[in-house]
């Protein structure tokens, strides 16, 4: 039978927003301010936001909605529904066990987890905590500039039962995160880094590796922090090339998926299919990297439309209503996935804060999905969409 609202959600909170709210009250000042900020004038995180009101869902009635399928399939995988978990870094400064709970919450609730190079926890430990290989999970890479330290990495992620790796392209040098330089982010001592083989006990008594980086304020000191940061191999590699990069990660592993994350342009998404990637996720990093870029779900246009199926699109960025997947979803979008929100769910209420996450947006997409007429994913289309006419009263189909 059907779970009703009630069953799922037998407490508050109700909206992402609500989970939002309550984690503020219950993070560190630094903690919050490095989650929740975006880069500079914070310009590309609100349009992220912003541009989801601007879409208009046109609605079919009459159409039997008895049954709703928002079962979405992924380099073969089904997925219960198509939002799934993007990576975020340090994830147990948040909250229980880290990335342990968001990879338990995502296994429940039959969904996809990518989990990033520089989390808390073990890529092994994450999917013996998935309840092994079948979880079907993503890894994220940054690329290092110690070559055989990331070839070592792949290999590892590998052999856990990793299924894709989930190439972060926009982050060639960090994003002016004005929050972070003002309160510093500490990794308090029992906590590392155990994918990037960062085992510096003194780290905890050390400035983060962001914040030197960030804090530099003239061209001196930021290379010495960063000659001092290559030597022990924790810079991502900023010279980074479609000819080179892809090319060299797929001689480094012979069964996973590589996945480009952060295109924001048709031209770059062209690029990575011509160049071999398997798929695409159109991100802004959550608008932390560039500021004064488009949001998400404009760029999503462009690249739907450049790519032409040939590889699944997925996008993340500002999504906190189960109407914005939908809207991502008619925009041509296979998956899309979320950052932040998981994040406060996890600060709520460990794994059960997570899955009430998901199970939320799970929620609302069904319920937008009926009261639009789709039955299943493939029902819903651009046409279903509208924008405000610029030249009248009135919306403009899409
Ligand atoms: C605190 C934080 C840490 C992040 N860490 C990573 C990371 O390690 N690797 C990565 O590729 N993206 C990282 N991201 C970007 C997310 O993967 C994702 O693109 C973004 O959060 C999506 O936007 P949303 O938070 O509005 O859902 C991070 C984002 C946040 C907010
Ligand atoms: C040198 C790059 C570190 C990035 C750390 C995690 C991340 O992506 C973020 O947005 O923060």
């Amino acid at each position: 039978m059907a779970k009703t609202d009630l069953e799922v959600h037998d407490d508050k909170p109700l909206t992402i927003a609500e989970f939002e709210a309550i984690a503020k009250t219950k993070l560190k000042q630094q903690v919050w301010d490095y989650y929740v900020s975006g880069a500079e004038d914070q310009i590309s995180i609100q349009r992220n936001r912003e541009a989801f009101t601007r879409l208009i869902i046109r609605p079919r009635v009459f159409r039997d909605v008895t049954k709703i399928d928002t079962a979405a399939t992924l380099f073969g995988k089904e997925y219960a529904f198509p939002v799934g978990i993007s990576p975020s870094a340090y994830q147990k400064l948040v909250g229980g066990d880290g990335e342990l709970d968001v990879a338990r919450a995502a296994t429940g609730r039959k969904t996809l987890m990518i989990l990033s190079t520089n989390a808390t926890c073990s890529c092994e430990d994450v999917i013996d905590a998935a309840g092994g290989p079948d979880a079907h999970f993503w890894f994220q890479l940054y690329v290092s500039q110690n070559r055989e330290k990331s070839a070592r990495l792949i290999r590892r992620v590998e052999a856990a039962g990793y299924k894709a790796l989930a190439v972060t392209v926009d982050t060639p040098v960090l994003g002016n995160r004005i929050n972070e330089r003002k309160t510093q982010l500490i990794l308090p001592a029992p906590l590392s880094l155990p994918n990037m083989e960062d085992t510096d006990p003194d780290r905890s008594k050390k400035p983060s590796l962001n914040r030197e980086l960030l804090q530099a304020t003239n061209r001196q000191e930021a290379d010495r922090v960063q000659e001092a940061a290559r030597e022990r191999g924790l810079l991502n590699d900023p010279s980074l090339t479609w000819n080179e990069t892809i090319p060299w990660i797929r001689k480094q592993t012979s069964t996973m998926k590589v996945v480009v994350k952060g295109v924001m342009t048709a031209e770059d998404a062209l690029l990575a299919v011509e160049g071999g990637a398997d798929a695409i996720v159109v991100s802004n990093h959550g608008g932390r990297q560039l500021d004064g870029v488009s949001s998400t779900v404009e760029a999503l246009v462009e690249v739907v439309d450049a790519v032409k199926g040939r590889v699944p699109v997925l996008v993340d960025g500002g999504i906190t209503r189960g109407s914005d997947v939908f809207k991502c979803l008619a925009l041509g979008a296979d998956f899309c996935l979320v950052g932040r929100p998981a994040l406060w769910g996890l600060a709520y209420d460990g794994r059960r804060g997570v899955e009430m996450v998901l199970d939320i947006l799970e929620r609302e997409l069904s319920r937008t999905m009926a009261l639009s007429g789709a039955r299943n994913l493939q029902e819903i289309q651009r046409g279903m969409l509208g924008v405000e006419r610029r030249d009248g009263f009135g919306i403009a189909k899409l």
